[in-house]
């Protein structure tokens, strides 16, 4: 039988042409096996308990309720790095940007018309002049995919670059240049930015990082940069600060009423991760991550349930999601060894309050697998149970 898959927002072609035709139909059906998203916002669009999965093509994951879909037994998805370059090219420009009247200039010299042009351009010039970034100081809040890079290229420009990242991954400090300081606590940094720019997930405990209180801590000729999320950097103390001069200009991919019109404030479309690159990227790794994820059970880049990676041989596949309880293990097997199923290779791993297990078996009989299946989900704490066949 087809899987259905739909979709949200524009995916890439390259990435829907993963899914071969004789097995996935896409946007065929109001009852997919999993979605595939962008920005769609799913804390408001109904998504029922059948939808197995949901790939995030791009990096946050705060468009969708993740306690619902964890208890749900939807596994969610994202495609880590898969924009970060397109959104690193998008920092640098703006870093320019903020001190450098280019697009004024441009909209000037396309007024500049007459027999005098070039004398005309050579003297409006002096009205354009700009500052540098080398040599200036950029604070980098966050140094995981984006932000690692950001911090890298604004050092090879020649920018004193200094990086904030209290739970920065094993990964991303291998990354990151030895050239680069960290800061111990973000009230050692924000003192001696010129340029701050933020690269963090939205959450609960991100909301509001920088409000009036961190603000009054930067230099009064500072830039911030917001190309995170919209709430984590509290737009009133924005305003307020750049009202009374304490702080230079606010740049953001994020727009709302509070900023629109304010001059000292630089707005783009949330345009961070739009490039023709990272679109084809984030949706190749979110249908090849959905994919494994559907044809074998096997979960990586989830953001709400554990890893695991079991080569799938035998001819049965069992998948369990289950509440993250003592003895489910012993519970499920149980019922396999009353059905005289023999297991070939078994996997449990956990992640906060649910598990995931995987078990390989020979062939079973379509009625004793039907039979299993049903006993398993009379387990009050299994969520979800799967049988794949190979
Ligand atoms: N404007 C746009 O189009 C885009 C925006 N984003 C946003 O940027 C965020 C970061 O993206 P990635 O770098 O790909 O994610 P990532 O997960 O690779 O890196 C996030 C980093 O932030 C750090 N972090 C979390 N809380 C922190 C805090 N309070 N202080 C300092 N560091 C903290 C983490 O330890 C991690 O290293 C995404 O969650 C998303 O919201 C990402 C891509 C495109
Ligand atoms: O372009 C997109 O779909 C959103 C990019 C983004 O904000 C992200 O990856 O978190």
């Amino acid at each position: 039988m087809k899987q259905d898959i739909k979709t949200y927002n524009v995916i890439a072609e390259e990435g829907l042409a993963l899914f071969p035709k004789d097995q996935y139909r896409i946007n065929q059906s109001d009852k997919p096996t999993a979605l595939l998203i962008r920005s769609q916002d799913m804390h408001k669009t109904y998504f029922g308990p059948n939808v197995l999965a949901i790939a995030r093509a791009g990096a946050g994951v705060n468009n969708i309720p993740l306690v619902q879909a964890t208890s749900n037994g939807t596994v969610v998805f994202n495609t880590p790095g898969s924009n970060a370059n397109a959104v690193k090219e998008l920092i640098i420009t703006m870093l320019i940007l903020a001190n450098r009247p280019v697009i004024k200039s441009i909209d000037w010299a396309k007024k500049v018309v007459g027999a005098d042009v070039s004398l005309q351009t050579e003297e409006g010039k002096n009205h354009f002049a700009g500052t540098e970034i080398a040599g200036k100081t950029l604070g980098v809040i966050g140094l995981g995919s984006v932000g690692s890079r950001v911090a890298q290229a604004a050092g090879a420009l020649g920018m004193k670059v200094i990086g904030y990242d209290p739970y920065i991954s094993v990964e991303h400090a291998w990354q990151l240049s030895n050239q680069i300081p960290r800061a111990e606590k973000l009230s050692d940094l924000l003192p001696q930015c010129d340029y701050l720019t933020i690269h963090i997930p939205y959450t609960e405990k991100n909301k509001n990082l920088i409000t009036a209180e961190q603000l009054k801590q930067m230099k009064s000729s500072a830039v911030l940069l917001n190309y995170s999320r919209w709430g984590i950097v509290n737009e009133k103390a924005v305003v307020a600060a750049l009202d009374n001069g304490e702080l230079q200009k606010y740049v953001t991919d994020f727009s709302s009423n509070t900023i629109i019109g304010h001059p000292k404030i630089v707005i783009t479309p949330h345009i961070g991760g739009t490039t023709n690159e990272a679109e084809v990227n984030g949706a190749k790794m979110a249908a090849r991550t959905l994919r494994k994820y559907l044809e074998t059970g096997n979960i990586i880049n989830s953001v709400n349930f554990p890893t695991i990676e079991m080569p799938f041989e035998a001819p049965v596949r069992l998948t369990l999601i289950h509440q993250n309880v003592p003895n489910m293990v012993g519970r499920i097997t149980t019922i396999l060894a009353d059905e005289e199923i023999n297991i070939d290779n078994m996997i449990n791993r956990s992640r906060d309050t649910i598990a995931y297990t995987v078990i390989d078996t020979g062939m079973i009989a379509e009625s004793l697998l039907k039979k299993i299946k049903a006993r398993l989900l009379q387990i009050p704490e299994v969520i979800r149970v799967r049988a794949l066949e190979k």
